[in-house]
């Protein structure tokens, strides 16, 4: 029967290359080595916007297929791979599967993270780290014997991590005053990978968690530094000054108008947006540097744009700057932190897909890399070309965005499950971007920033394979 069940699978008409059909260690095993999106895009580019990826899995590359599988109530939810992944004792807005309930959380979190309420509680406090990175930058290039190089990848990390702890517990790490990880980023980043290790191969995590070492409780168990941290977040959302106000203080404040968090969900959340919010902006920024200066004329462009700001300029004013902002979306075409799977379940009954039939338990991933690099959207999908962005010049006409082009730009995901925090991280990224072209003016790659220093490595978010992203800044 199993056998018949098999062969009548109506996944069996999608194309895909045999073995998936069987098995998902090909998979598997692009996830473990950080090689995801690059080996589902190959598999696109072979058989066609619908590729069976796995027995149970389909990746999806059609605008139409994104609509549906991200639309809001069109039945899709995301799959439990969420909660294996985060594995806390109960699920935050990242991870909940049940629409309802994820439904309720959200619009709890809506105001908060507004663009209007994030400019205006947060705004000079997000500022104030960016001033100080960019102001790091230039010290520690200074003192570097011999090169003035920097690593722009460390200290976007450094205050990316320290606005998240300011927004999420009330207080900052001050990871770029002490120049080095914090203990809770470092505890977090093995937390985050023995969940990685665990959702794929949990057989690893069940053997991890007995082994009788504090390198492996760290990746596999449960985390006591982490909770007792969050435990600040609970206190500074009730705490009744302001310097030591946090988001919460905001949402709980929605909180009395109906749905409740309590003190552990609190704990969770703070933990979750940190993750959801640290690296990926961090990251974004760095791949947004590295693809500016490998571009001397865009770099002397967007130079005299960000010049010409008046000062004390504020994140409306960034808003308006026509380069500044197509260097933006051009940056999370290409190099957007969160490109890889997004993976739903199909609703029940099963779905029909621009004429494919998906059947129950079955898993329907989208990835934006794959989206963004569909030449029939956006031409020469490999070219970082700003002017797909801007007001025609008819020199580029052949690039101009189609309407196409507009729908499939997915780089915070897409439907009720979209980014919560995009419009933190557009302010971030806004804000970075020009105070780093107005201080640094003339910054080079370093002969280190290669393109295979900076290929793309997917751990669900991406990141430069070399791990740094160096730059020489002129004194
Ligand atoms: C450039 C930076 C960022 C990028 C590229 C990005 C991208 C994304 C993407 C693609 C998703 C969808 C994930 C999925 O469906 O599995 C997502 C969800 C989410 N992001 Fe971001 N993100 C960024 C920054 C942030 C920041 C700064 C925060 C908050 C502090 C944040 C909080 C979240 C949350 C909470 C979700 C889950 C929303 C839900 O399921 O309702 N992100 N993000």
């Amino acid at each position: 029967r199993t056998i018949l069940n098999g062969v009548r699978n109506p996944l069996n008409k999608v194309p895909g290359p045999l073995y998936a059909l069987f098995t998902n260690l090909p998979l598997k095993l692009s996830v473990i080595t950080g090689r995801r999106v690059h080996f589902v895009h190959t598999l696109h580019l072979k058989y066609g916007p619908y590729v069976r990826i796995a027995p149970d899995e389909v990746a999806v590359n059609s605008i139409q297929g994104f609509r549906q599988i991200h639309g809001i109530g069109n039945g899709f939810t995301k799959s439990p791979w969420y909660q294996d992944m985060v594995l806390t004792d109960r699920p935050g807005v990242f991870s909940m599967t049940d629409p309802k309930r994820h439904a309720a959380r959200r619009k709890l979190f809506a105001r908060p993270f507004s663009k209007t309420h994030i400019r205006e509680h947060w705004e000079p406090a997000v500022r104030e780290r960016i001033e100080l990175a960019v102001s790091s930058m230039r010290k520690e290039a200074a003192s570097t014997m011999g090169g003035c190089i920097v690593d722009v990848m460390k200290w976007w990390t450094f205050m990316a991590s320290d606005v998240s702890s300011k927004l999420m517990f009330g207080e900052c790490f001050h990871t770029l005053e002490r120049g080095e990880v914090s203990d809770y980023m470092r505890v977090l980043a093995n937390v985050l990978k023995g969940a990685g290790i665990g959702a794929e191969l949990p057989v690893v995590r069940q053997v991890g968690k007995m082994l009788p070492f504090q390198a492996a409780q760290e990746f596999f168990g449960g985390n006591e530094f982490l909770d007792a941290y969050g435990k600040t977040a609970v206190k500074n959302m009730k705490a009744s000054g302001s310097s030591s106000r946090n988001i919460f203080a905001n949402i709980m404040a929605e909180a009395e108008k109906g749905e409740r968090l309590d003190d552990r969900d609190v704990e969770l959340e703070a933990m979750g947006l940190i993750v959801a919010g640290t690296d990926t902006t961090a990251f974004s920024l760095t791949y947004l540097i590295y693809a500016v200066l490998s571009r001397p004329r865009l770099q002397q462009q967007l130079e005299d744009e960000v010049a010409a700001l008046p000062e004390g300029y504020r994140d409306a004013d960034l808003e308006a700057l026509p380069l500044l902002s197509a260097v933006i979306e051009e940056t999370l075409r290409l190099y957007g932190a969160a490109p890889g799977m997004l993976p739903r379940m199909v609703p029940s009954g099963g779905i029909d897909l621009d004429g494919h039939f998906l059947p129950d338990g079955t898993t329907a991933t989208t990835h934006s890399y794959c989206l963004h690099r569909d030449p029939n959207l956006y031409p020469e999908p490999e070219e970082f070309n700003v002017s797909r962005w801007l007001a025609s010049t008819s020199a580029d006409d052949k690039y101009r965005l189609s309407e196409a082009g507009k729908h499939a730009f997915s780089p915070f995901g897409g439907g009720s499950r979209s980014c919560l925090g995009v419009h933190l991280a557009y302010m971030e990224l806004r804000l970075s971007a020009a105070e780093f072209f107005r201080v640094c003016r003339g910054a080079r790659l370093a002969p280190s920033a290669t393109a295979a220093c900076m290929e793309m490595e997917n751990y669900f978010i991406i990141s430069p394979a070399g791990h740094k992203c160096e730059v020489i800044l002129k004194q």
